[in-house]
């Protein structure tokens, strides 16, 4: 299946000059979205994932079906003020800006192995960001899965050393 016809390219937004990547329509085509799902499960066996983490909000969208078809929990990411409990944070820089992300300070187990989930990969920041996080708490980061990369933002060069599943490359 080829995933790519389910992305709509949207130019000039948020901003004048990006070209953003809009999921939608793969989420709204059942079989697109179970496609990309059991993609994603299949190399989140291969890593013995204990549970998965997802970046507010659309890390959520991609992570939580995964949780759910290999029956392990889902731990969110959140921007600033968002979590009720105890958190940690870190700061970190967009494609069109920058914000502070949190976690449930017990939110993982030390040891536990975490595969990362998120939309898009652009130039890394939050990823990188949501990785301190779960290593701040002392989880593993076994790997990182994405429907979409950017490759011309680079942002696959600030996560030297860990194992990256993209489903889709532009
Ligand atoms: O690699 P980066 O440069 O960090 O960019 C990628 C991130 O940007 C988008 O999220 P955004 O912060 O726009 O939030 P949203 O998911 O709540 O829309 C996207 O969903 C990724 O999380
Ligand atoms: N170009 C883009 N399209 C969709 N989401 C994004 N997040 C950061 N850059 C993006």
């Amino acid at each position: 299946m080829d995933l790519k016809n389910y992305i709509e390219i949207v130019e000039d937004w948020p901003k004048p000059g990006i070209k953003f990547k809009d999921i939608t329509p793969l989420m709204a085509n059942g079989a697109a979205y179970k496609d990309a799902t059991d993609k994603i499960v299949e190399f989140a066996k291969e890593k013995e994932i204990d549970i998965i983490v997802g970046p507010e909000a659309r890390g959520f969208i991609i992570g939580c079906p995964v949780a759910y078809a290999m029956g392990i929990g889902f731990a969110p990411v959140r921007k600033e003020g968002k979590l009720p409990r105890e958190t940690i944070k870190v700061q970190y820089g967009l494609e069109y800006g920058k914000d502070v992300l949190t976690i449930h300070k017990d939110a993982i187990k030390p040891g536990q192995r975490v595969l990362i989930t998120d939309d898009l990969l652009a130039t890394g920041g939050t990823m990188d960001a949501t990785i301190q996080l779960v290593e701040q708490l002392g989880g593993v980061v076994a790997g990182l899965a994405f429907l979409v990369e950017l490759t011309y933002l680079e942002g696959r060069e600030k996560l030297e050393g860990y194992d990256i599943l993209t489903l889709m490359e532009y």
